[in-house]
């Protein structure tokens, strides 16, 4: 289970992987912002040396320093655009290899990892905090190359030109600019990482706001979510309040800059009147004081960046380390394996939450052809038990076995053309309905969709539709009733003609007409084939050649009842 503030320990380190298919593009690009670093430094030594030939009427001096202080701007501006290009680069790569793997990472993850979290959450991770570490590789990265060379070279220049004013620089006023940056540095690290959170909470209180709209408008739930969504939204804005508070340290740093600038001013013209330092001397050492001082503000801004950075990185490296993300299909193609066979369930054993086993010791046989109901009282196990017959949660204990293969050792495109799983809500995307018949393996084309169609007996209902199977379904199929989504995955089970077929037979009214085509389509789907309903109707109990009822986490076959002609194999 990932947690909302993610482990932050050693979190650069564990991005390194990461960027390290990139290093080389990076190292360029870096190499470059170290160049321009080294330009800007270069600047006060040579406006020094033009105010020395003023002071010094020296024509030849002034003309080589202006000339070489053109030559610097330029070089720094081309250097700063070809390194912010390089740096572009580098960053969308990162990006889009990261992308890649949370999509990966999150479409393998087993299903209880997925149910585990709140969308808006795993959104987040994926798409802002990726972003937030392209950030890092175009901004923060280079940010600390050039801090770090500035405070370098800066240092050096004034060490060479008065060691005198660096000393009062280092003991008067260094200690407390670093004294005020550690007081941000440690006001940031909560104020930062509590942001990043609270909005985090508010990103994924909105995804859940779309996904429940009907529950919130009907259910009567909707002023306690507002009321919990405002307070959600006011925890963003303290947070943000909290964050613009500590960054009010930063100031502390100009003000000490300021300060060191005027004693610099005095006391460099002082010893310049005593002739113990050229003006041109005295010109560079303000330069450079400030540019050191630029340089720890900048530093100390850099740390609240970090932080931000690392809050996000450590919660997107979280997702795609955890041990929830491990894929759950095997690499088997099912080669060799009939397509008609057996499917067994040994000793299986599942839970949501450690501890409490929703089912317990299952041990199960469906012979080829058989036809079976599931039965058993609300939330006793299942839907569950259908999922994990469809390999779609791997058990903790036990195993499921197809002709004695694991389902676990199969890939996913064999899994599902052996085993299918038509849910209790089938789902839908947005489309028309032959895009969503085509979501099977292999994407059938419009000819085999129409034959499947025909085969199930399901042409009057497409008929019947404004379009047929063109007709848009509206968003994520809201224009369809629950009995025609599960038409759909009827049809989709039809098109894939699996060795098993799984119904969760859908709990919400069925008209009799959509019943009625749903239980043809059903008879067709069901020659030759395994066919275990998950029966929430008794008229359909009665349609199958045996029961067994889920009751308490266990399983029990229940006194076979006979089957009415429209479930027999033709
Ligand atoms: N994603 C989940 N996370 C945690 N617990 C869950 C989850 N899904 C189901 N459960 C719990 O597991 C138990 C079995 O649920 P399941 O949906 O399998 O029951 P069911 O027999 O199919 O119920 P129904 O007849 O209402 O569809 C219930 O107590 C339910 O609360």
């Amino acid at each position: 289970m990932l947690a909302e503030r993610a482990p932050e320990a050693r979190v650069f380190r564990r991005t390194l992987p990461y960027l390290r298919p990139h290093r080389a593009m990076l190292a360029g690009a870096l190499l470059v912002v170290l160049g321009c670093a080294a330009a800007v430094a270069a600047t006060p030594p040579l406006i020094g040396r033009a105010a020395d030939a003023i002071v010094d009427r020296d024509r030849g001096a002034l003309a080589a320093a202006v000339a070489a202080l053109a030559v610097v701007a330029v070089a720094q501006i081309a250097l700063a655009r070809w390194s912010e290009l390089l740096l572009m680069r580098a960053g969308e790569r990162v990006v889009r290899d990261l992308r890649d793997r949370s999509v990966e990472r999150l479409t393998h993850a087993p299903l209880r990892f997925l149910e585990a979290h709140r969308t808006g959450d795993l959104l987040r991770r994926t798409t802002s905090e990726s972003a937030e570490l392209a950030q890092f590789v175009r901004r923060d990265l280079p940010n600390l190359v050039v801090i770090t060379a500035t405070l370098l070279l800066t240092t050096a220049t004034l060490v060479v030109y008065s060691w005198l004013l660096t000393l009062v620089v280092a003991v008067v006023f260094v200690p407390p600019a670093l004294l005020a940056l550690r007081g941000f540095r440690r006001g940031a690290e909560e104020a930062f990482g509590g942001q990043a959170a609270a909005e985090a909470t508010v990103a994924a209180t909105l995804s859940e706001t779309l996904t429940a709209r009907e529950l919130l408008r009907t259910g009567g739930a909707l002023p306690g979510w507002l009321a919990r969504a405002r307070g959600e939204n006011r925890a963003v804005v303290a947070a943000a309040r909290r964050t613009a508070r500590v960054e009010v340290n930063i100031e502390l740093v100009s003000l000490i800059e300021g300060a060191a600038t005027a004693v610099l001013l005095g006391l460099g013209a002082w010893l310049a009147a005593e002739g113990r330092l050229s003006v041109g001397a005295v010109v560079v050492f303000v330069l450079a004081s400030r540019a050191l001082f630029e340089g720890l503000g900048d530093g100390s801004q850099l740390i609240g960046e970090l932080q931000l950075a690392r809050t996000g990185l450590a919660r997107l490296v979280d997702l795609l380390e955890s041990p929830g993300g491990r894929p759950i299909t095997g690499s088997s193609g099912g080669d060799g394996l009939p397509a008609r066979g057996e499917l067994t369930v040994e000793g299986a054993a599942y839970a949501y939450l450690d501890g409490t086993p929703v089912l317990d010791g299952v041990d199960l046989r469906f012979p080829p052809g058989d036809r079976v109901a599931i039965v058993g009282p609300t939330g006793s196990g299942k839907t569950t038990l259908g999922k994990i017959l469809a390999g779609l949660y791997p058990p903790d204990q036990g195993r499921v076995a197809y002709c004695g293969t694991d389902l676990r050792e199969l890939s996913g495109t064999a899994l599902s053309r052996l085993v299918a799983l038509v849910p209790q809500e089938v789902h839908i995307l947005t489309g028309t309905v032959a895009d969503n018949l085509a979501l099977v393996p292999g994407g059938p084309g419009r000819a085999e969709i129409a034959a499947a169609v025909e085969r199930l007996g399901l042409r009057t209902w497409i008929e019947g539709l404004p379009d047929g199977l063109d007709t848009p379904v509206g968003m994520r199929g809201e224009r369809l009733s629950a009995g025609e989504r599960q038409l759909i995955g009827l049809a989709r089970a039809g098109l894939i003609d699996p060795a098993v077929l799984v119904l969760d037979e859908a709990t919400a009214d069925i008209d009799p007409v959509t019943a009625g085509w749903a239980e043809r389509a059903l008879g067709e789907l069901c020659a030759e084939r395994t066919l275990i309903v998950i029966a929430h109707r008794p008229a359909t109990v009665g349609l199958l050649a045996r029961t067994v009822r889920v009751t308490g986490g266990t399983v029990a076959e229940e006194a076979a009842t006979a089957p009415t002609a429209s479930m027999e194999r033709p």
